[in-house]
């Protein structure tokens, strides 16, 4: 068989399509992928470096408001679909898969256009532009909250999750604490802020280093690649304790994940699937700056549940947040039933329900 996948921007379209292709893999060995995403989005970096086979097309976002960038957008949609259509007769798929962000748009459409099975892949519970434009087209809409049906022609709508949730388990924890310089025997705490890190968090975490430095846990906190130096200049100034680890970025993080006690971070969609499917406790910050502020409605599915705690963005503080973590780390029980709540939210068989999915439709 033969998979044409497409979806790129941020962190949170690109692992779901990358863990789809290894778990894929990992069952049949001959199915052949085919990567198309934008020169200059993560993926181009991303998708490479696991040897996925990967090319690309010019195309940007619509503006929500009323622009002229929005004409030069519409033609190079027409542009990306006439790519998209040389790349797909030559790559001939059985079945092409969206998996977000806005260079799905051209390649999808195309696609369905050529009459080859499609799907898209929604991770959040508001869907995004692209997603409800492609609707209309493809064959199948896969989702990982119930909340997204509602967006979607229903009879083509399938609940399978997210595949970065089968990507995750059974990682091996102590290798992920080593890789990253964490101790073995202390409590630990991620903090994250999405693929691309989050200046407020960054901020709350700067503030809190000097309270940090007398806990009984440690931190590993990802700054985000681009908010790195600037970060460290001010660490410099404030002293960076010993039981604070800061990186860049986390290459690893399914095998990091899975050494971590609790974790903070933004409520992005395939971060949230990765939590709950190994039953990580979380103190969540969703993003206020996304579309129909779908962040907090992905983290409150999962705090009304009792598996995250929810800190709105408004309220970040760094004594707030250090006082977040200590409530739940510094309660055995409180830590055991958020992990507990989490677990069961989890859908880690989501790789091979989507993998079903594509042979459904290839079948037809
Ligand atoms: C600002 C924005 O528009 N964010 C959106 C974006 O988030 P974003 O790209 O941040 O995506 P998610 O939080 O969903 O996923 C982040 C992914 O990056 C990984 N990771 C993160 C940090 C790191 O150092 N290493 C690493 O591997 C995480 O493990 C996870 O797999 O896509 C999500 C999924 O559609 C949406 O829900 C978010 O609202």
């Amino acid at each position: 068989m033969r998979i044409a996948v497409s979806g790129g921007g941020t962190g949170g379209h690109i692992y779901p399509a990358l863990a789809l292709i290894r778990e894929i893999h990992k069952k049949d060995e001959d199915v052949e992928f085919l990567y198309i995403g934008t020169k200059s989005g993560l993926e181009s970096t991303l998708v490479p470096r696991e040897k996925i086979p990967f090319k690309s097309i010019h195309i940007t976002g619509f503006k929500r408001k009323l622009s002229f960038e929005n004409v030069k957008t519409v033609l190079r949609f027409l542009k990306g679909v006439r790519d998209s259509k040389k790349m797909l007769k030559e790559f001939h798929p059985d079945v092409v898969i969206g998996t977000g962000g806005y260079v799905c748009g051209p390649v999808v459409y195309a696609a369905a256009k050529m009459g080859i099975p499609t799907i898209v892949h929604e991770q959040n519970s508001v869907p995004g532009l692209t997603n409800k434009f492609l609707s209309r087209y493809v064959d199948k809409i896969a989702i990982c909250f119930e909340e997204a049906r509602q967006f979607f022609p229903e009879q083509k709508v399938e609940m399978t999750g997210n595949p970065r949730a089968s990507e995750v388990l059974g990682q091996d924890g102590i290798k992920g604490r080593l890789s990253t310089g964490l101790k073995l025997k202390v409590p630990t705490v991620l903090i994250f802020g999405g693929s691309r890190g989050a200046k407020p968090i960054n901020e709350a975490v700067i503030k809190s280093l000097t309270e940090l430095s007398s806990k009984p846990y440690q931190v590993l906190y990802v700054t985000g690649d681009s908010h790195f130096e600037e970060v460290q200049q001010e660490v410099e100034l404030v002293g960076n304790p010993e039981n604070v680890i800061i990186k860049p970025f986390i290459h690893n993080m399914p095998e990091v994940l899975a050494g971590v006690d609790l974790t903070v971070a933004r409520a992005g969609a395939t971060t949230l699937a990765e939590l709950t499917s190994l039953g990580i406790p979380s103190i969540l910050i969703p993003s206020p700056y996304v579309t129909d502020n779908h962040q907090e409605k992905n983290a409150r599915a999962l705090s009304e549940k009792g598996a995250a705690r929810l800190l709105l963005e408004k309220d970040l503080t760094g004594p707030k947040l250090v006082e977040s973590i200590d409530q739940i780390l510094g309660q055995e029980q409180k830590l055991a039933d958020m992990k507990k709540a989490a677990k069961k939210l989890g859908m880690p068989d989501a790789a091979q329900r989507v993998y079903h999915l594509i042979k459904e439709i290839a079948a037809k």
